[in-house]
Parts: C-alpha cells; sequence; structure tokens
C-alpha cells in the first residue's frame, strides 16, 4: 500500500514540475514576445524625435528650400508656384458666384452670395460629398463629368429655389488640390497627381479647359473665373476675413501652404510686374525634404506601397490620407516579430485600411479599458481579445506618429515666417534677434485633420510656442476657415471678374 500512495505521490509531483515547466516556459516566453514588441515601439519612439533642436532645423531647410525653388525653376523640390493671385479680395466684391472644390477626399459645390461691403458674405450654401474612389484612377472625362454633373444638379435645385435671379454667364471658381502650373489666374496644367490620384491621361492637360469641356457637354455655360489651389482659396477667404493674413496651410488629406510673396523675390520670374508688388506663392510643400526630417523605416515602405513613390515626402510624414497607415505598419511589425496573437489577418497586411480617422479614435480612447481600440483592432484589422497593455501600447504607438506630424506641420509654419521675416529673428539674411517690433501674424488654416483631431492641434500649437518662444508665438495666430478653400475660390472669381481697381495692397 505504502509503495502505491508513494508512486502516486511520485506521479504527482512530476506532474506538478511538468505543469510548472510548461507554466513558467510559457511565461518566459509571454515576457520575452513583451519586450520584442516594447522594443519595437522604443525604437519608433527614437526614430520618430522631434526635439526643439531637430525642428529648427527643419525650419532653416524649408526656408532655404523655398528660395531656392524661387531662384530657378527645379532648385528645389519645393515648386513654388506662381498662382497669378496678386490681388487678394477686398469686401467689395459683388454678385452671386459659384465655386467648385475637388480635395483629395471630399468634393465640394458651393453657392456664394457676395454683398459688396467688407466680408459680407450675405449667404453660402454648400454641398460636399465623397469622392468615388474609382474615379481616382479612372480618366480625366470620367473624374470632370462627375463634377459637372454634382454641378448641375446643384444649380437645378437653386432653379426651383429660384429666389436666385439666374446670372446669365454663371461664373466660376475652380480649387484644385493638385499641384499645377499655372499660366494665369484662370489656366494651368496639372503637373503631377499626389494623395490617392492616378488618372493618366490628365497629366499635363489644362484642368479650366477640362472642366469647362465638361460643363459644356452638360449644357452649362459657365466660364472658370479663378482656378486656385485650396491653400490659395483658404488664404483669400482668410485674408477677406482679416488683413494680417499673410499664409495659409492645409491639412486635411494631403498636405500644403502658400503665403504672399514680393514679385522681387520671384529671381526664376525675372521683370514678372504685379499691380501690388506681390503674388501669392504655392509652395506644394507636401514635396518638401531635408535630412533632418526624421524618416522611419515605416515612412519608406509606405513610400513604396503608395501610388506615387519618391514623391511627396514631408506630406507621407504628417497628413491625413498617410497617419492611420504608417500605425498599421507598427502594429504589424510589432505582430510580426512577436506573433504574441497568434496568425496575421489579411487586413493588418492591407496599406490604408486602418483610416486616420480611426487610428485617432483609438488615440483619444479615454475608457479604462480602451474599448474602442479593441473594438476598431478586432473590427477593422480582425485582431480580437488584444490583451489591455498591448491596447495601451497601440495607443503610444498612435501618439508618437501624431505628434511627430503635428510638430514638424509647425515647423512647416514657422519655416515660411522665417522666410517672409516673421519669425521674430531678422530673417534668413539677417540671422539675428531683431528688435523690430513683431507684427501681428495671421496664418489660415484649414484641413480635416487640423480641424477635426484635437489631439494633433494642441501638439502643433504646442511645438509652434516651443520653437517661437512666448513673447514671438504670442504674435502668430493660426485661424481655421470653414470652407475657405471653395468660398475663397468664389471670391478670386469675383474679384477676377469685376476687375475690382481698388484693390488692396498686398504687403
Ligand atoms: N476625426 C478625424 N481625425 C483625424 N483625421 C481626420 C478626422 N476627420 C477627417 N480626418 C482627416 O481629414 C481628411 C479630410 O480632410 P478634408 O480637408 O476634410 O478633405 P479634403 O482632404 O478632401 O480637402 C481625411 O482624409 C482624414 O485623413
Ligand atoms: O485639401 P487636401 O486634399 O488635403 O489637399 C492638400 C494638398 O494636397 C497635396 O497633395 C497637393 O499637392 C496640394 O496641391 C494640396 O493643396
Amino acid at each position: 500500500m505504502g509503495r502505491v500512495v508513494l508512486g502516486m505521490a511520485v506521479s504527482v509531483a512530476v506532474a506538478t514540475c511538468a505543469v510548472a515547466a510548461v507554466v513558467v516556459g510559457r511565461r518566459v516566453r509571454s515576457r520575452r514576445k513583451w519586450k520584442k514588441i516594447v522594443g519595437v515601439f522604443r525604437e519608433l519612439e527614437e526614430a520618430c524625435d522631434t526635439s526643439v533642436a531637430r525642428l529648427k532645423q527643419v525650419v532653416d531647410a524649408m526656408a532655404v528650400e523655398m528660395h531656392a525653388g524661387l531662384a530657378s525653376e527645379g532648385g528645389s523640390k519645393l515648386k513654388m508656384l506662381l498662382t497669378f493671385v496678386d490681388n487678394l479680395p477686398n469686401g467689395r466684391e459683388g454678385g452671386t458666384f459659384y465655386a467648385l472644390d475637388l480635395g483629395g477626399t471630399n468634393f465640394r459645390v458651393l453657392r456664394v452670395r457676395l454683398g459688396g461691403r467688407r466680408s459680407s458674405i450675405l449667404e453660402h450654401d454648400v454641398e460636399r460629398q465623397p469622392i468615388p474612389q474609382h474615379l481616382m484612377s479612372s480618366t480625366s472625362q470620367d473624374l470632370f463629368d462627375f463634377i459637372a454633373s454634382s454641378l448641375k444638379e446643384f444649380i437645378e435645385r437653386e432653379e426651383d429655389s429660384s429666389d436666385h435671379p439666374l446670372e446669365k454667364r454663371r461664373e466660376l471658381g475652380f480649387t484644385f488640390s493638385f499641384p499645377v502650373k499655372q499660366t494665369s489666374m484662370t489656366k494651368g496644367v496639372l503637373i503631377k497627381w499626389t494623395k490617392g490620384f492616378s488618372i493618366e491621361d490628365m497629366v499635363g492637360k489644362d484642368v479650366s479647359d477640362s472642366l469647362e469641356e465638361a460643363l459644356m457637354r452638360k449644357g452649362l455655360n459657365m466660364r472658370v473665373t479663378a482656378l486656385v489651389n485650396d491653400t490659395v482659396g483658404t488664404l483669400a477667404l482668410g485674408h477677406y476675413h482679416d488683413g494680417d493674413t499673410v499664409a495659409a496651410m492645409i491639412i486635411g488629406t494631403g498636405t500644403n501652404a502658400c503665403y504672399l510673396e514680393r514679385t522681387d523675390a520671384i529671381i526664376k520670374c525675372q521683370g514678372l510686374l504685379t499691380t501690388s508688388g506681390g503674388m501669392v506663392v504655392n509652395m506644394e510643400w507636401g514635396n518638401f525634404w531635408s535630412s533632418h526630417l526624421p524618416r522611419t523605416s515605416y515612412d519608406i515602405d509606405l513610400d513604396a506601397d503608395s501610388p506615387n513613390p519618391n514623391d511627396q515626402g514631408f506630406e507621407k510624414m504628417i497628413s491625413g490620407m498617410y497617419l492611420g497607415d504608417i500605425v498599421r505598419r507598427v502594429i504589424l511589425k510589432m505582430f510580426l516579430e512577436s506573433d504574441i496573437f497568434g496568425p496575421v489577418s489579411s487586413r493588418l497586411m492591407t496599406p490604408f485600411i486602418l483610416r486616420t480617422p480611426l487610428m485617432a479614435a483609438m488615440h483619444e480612447d479615454d475608457s479604462p479599458d480602451l474599448t474602442e481600440v479593441a473594438r476598431i483592432l478586432k473590427d477593422i484589422i480582425e485582431i480580437p481579445d488584444v490583451p489591455l497593455k498591448v491596447r495601451k501600447l497601440v495607443v503610444k504607438v498612435c501618439n508618437v506618429v501624431t505628434r511627430r506630424a503635428a510638430r514638424l506641420a509647425a515647423a512647416g509654419i514657422v519655416g515660411i515666417l522665417k522666410k517672409i521675416g516673421r519669425d521674430g529673428s531678422g530673417g534668413i539674411t539677417g540671422g539675428r534677434r531683431s528688435d523690430m517690433k513683431m507684427k501681428r501674424t495671421v496664418v489660415a488654416i484649414e484641413g480635416g485633420l487640423y480641424t477635426s483631431y484635437l489631439v494633433f492641434k494642441e501638439y502643433l500649437h504646442e511645438a509652434l510656442t516651443e520653437i517661437l518662444g512666448e513673447d514671438i508665438a504670442k504674435h502668430v495666430i493660426l485661424k481655421v476657415t470653414e470652407d475657405g478653400s471653395g468660398i475663397g475660390a468664389a471670391l478670386l472669381a469675383a474679384s477676377n471678374s469685376s476687375n475690382n481697381v481698388d484693390n488692396i495692397q498686398l504687403l
């Protein structure tokens, strides 16, 4: 009997040791996997460093590249495009104008009624709709027929409500949020597509002609009296309401900026004369590049997978089309490195499946158990049951990617201010602290990333103050203009159409 009991005791002991070994082994493996995931995060954090010192290098690089882009064609990755907008709306514009606003995600049709007195936009109706994805890679005719049809329907609804006497010849402002080499205020050819567009037959074609041909096909007798980039429309509206507005930045699906430049600084266009002595320059800053930019392996891979590789390097680090995908790539690496969650889902391998608004929702999840993070990981990238401590790490990844983006955008803005001597220093040539009284400086801002992602906005403002210092930063005001790019285009159509003689001086 004793032997049996002993045998059982030994068996139990052996089994217990075996179980313990398995448990300990699992714990060791789990701890090792956790360490790997944390290692991926730490590496990301380090690679995304945006210290004030580094941001100031980016500021200087932006200002230098602006100079280079103005000095000669192709002198910089910054195209520094002429807009032929040399007089901004002065508030005396009157009448009803239409505008079309083609962005990277959304398309807007607007009707704006102007009262002819300063800052009196009597009314504006806007219809906004997402651009059908398939059109982004279809033909130019398909795209412009879609735009013309939308405008025709919008106008026909207006006729039904017929409280607006129909203009005999309707004039149109066209906001086109892509790089265009303009030959006048109303004409310009597409240089290249950016963001998610890739309609090959459109490159090199005149954008206004393409639109007017589509309008004719729809029986609409309308003329484009202003072809503008969305940053220029935003600047026009910003300046219409606040004369201290010197620049505009868009941070939506893509990103870009424009500003008021002196014609004598636009060296590549010798002899450029304007009534105001200045002209708005569309920087196309999404294409900015500098070795000081904190680029990671995720940025390199994203660029390789994008429709426009080796292009728009700055945009791909800071704008709405891309932030969510950077985070997805980091999560993917964590899973591959640790296989802690079993087989990787095919969705986690799919570019752009994690849209930035969803990434923002994870980042801003303030529930104690991060239930929104769990839901998005499960529903969007098909990874169920992610442990809470990993969900917390995912939120930290969102934070690092968003903080880098916002701080780089702030550095870009200060780069513009430095170029025009509004950053409190002596400008690019002076290089010494100027004792001049810092002028009130307004930058108009638009775009879903800034207006809908509070954390991004807060990080951007924080970085502006860190770079400029409190004393200077308090003179720099960022103002959001709702539907600015579209209304601004209508304003510019009005100012160009009425040929106002007494336009406001630019500088
Ligand atoms: N809540 C949000 N959080 C973060 N990003 C957002 C949010 N809403 C929109 N966005 C970003 O803004 C972009 C849309 O910007 P918007 O300026 O409205 O349109 P468009 O780029 O077509 O001009 C989206 O592509 C998305 O990346
Ligand atoms: O308004 P969106 O779609 O975010 O566009 C912002 C910028 O996106 C860039 O990709 C374009 O080259 C710019 O011209 C544009 O201004």
